[in-house]
């Protein structure tokens, strides 16, 4: 089980996770074409069955899991019994948990969001979580604060992966784009040492990002099914400091199963293949 000190903030556990574990975020994304593919039916035993062998595969090897909130949500209250479960056996196994919710609303519904997700009495508490800044980098205090205060994480979206993004995150104000405004405001926060906010950070295409003094973990989801491979890292993250830059990879890993070894594997050879590439 991850220990954690509220004077430490996220630094020392994400350090200490990869540090032993390595570089690559596995994520747990139950799509209906994986569930078919391995077998498993799709309701909410099905879903049950493929966390449970993503759990041992993954927990006691991966840094970092991902499990993608979307895919459990559809299953209603059944999909978050087991959503719940994934979080306690990861984090159990002693991997960091990161959920995957890009929650992101005004700073009073934020708290409620913060509470959730990183508040120790809730049961979908987590080590980190994944949040949206486009109602502003400062509405998100509330689960920056919450991170802050419990050691824990927030990864805020900067430059996603899809093609679409850009239309956004590339878009000026005034000399800088939105994406590196979200950047310096994480770089801010940061300033205490505590690497309290991360970054997402797309592999899949060049980001135009200064990330040189963000001072926290660069989640870089897109390695595998969205096409973007290991040997691509070093150039993508040219100028960001290798040590906080975290590859994510969900189907690439998941599409070996469903036999625990074979995604443990599968997870072992990405990972080396970051590991190798980042240096
Ligand atoms: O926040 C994320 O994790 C995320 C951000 C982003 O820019 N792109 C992106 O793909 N993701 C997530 O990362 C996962 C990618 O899954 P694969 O394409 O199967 O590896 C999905 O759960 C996405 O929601």
């Amino acid at each position: 089980m991850v220990t954690r000190s509220d004077t430490t903030g996220f630094a020392i556990p994400y350090r200490s996770a990869v540090a032993e574990r390595g570089r690559l975020c596995a994520g747990i994304d139950p799509h209906v074409a994986l569930l078919e593919q391995w077998g498993l039916p799709v309701d909410a035993t099905g879903l049950r069955q493929f966390a449970d062998i993503c759990v041992e595969a993954l927990g006691p090897v991966a840094a970092v899991i991902k499990p993608q909130v979307a895919f459990f949500e559809a299953f209603g209250s059944a999909g978050y019994a087991v959503l719940e479960a994934v979080i306690d056996g990861c984090r159990e196994a002693g991997a960091l948990v990161l959920a995957d919710a890009k929650r992101g609303d005004i700073g009073s519904t934020m708290d409620a969001y913060a509470h959730a997700w990183l508040d120790g009495r809730s049961p979908l508490c987590s080590d980190a979580v994944t949040v949206s800044p486009y109602l502003g980098f400062g509405s998100l205090s509330p689960a920056v604060d919450a991170a802050r205060s419990s050691g824990r994480g927030v990864f805020v979206l900067a430059r996603t992966s899809n093609p679409e993004g850009g239309a956004v995150q590339l878009a000026g104000t005034g000399e800088r784009s939105v994406g590196q405004l979200i950047v310096d405001e994480a770089s801010a926060s940061n300033a205490d040492g505590s690497a309290t906010v991360g970054l997402v950070v797309g592999a899949t295409r060049s980001h135009g990002l200064d990330l040189e003094g963000l001072g926290g973990p660069i989640l870089a989801p897109g390695l595998g099914a969205q096409g973007a491979t290991a040997r691509d890292l070093p150039e993508v993250f040219d100028g960001a400091d290798p040590a906080w830059v975290l590859p994510a990879s969900s189907r690439g890993i998941l599409r070996a199963g469903p036999d625990p070894q074979a995604v443990r594997a599968s997870f072992a050879t990405a990972r080396d293949e970051v590991e190798a590439a980042l240096g």
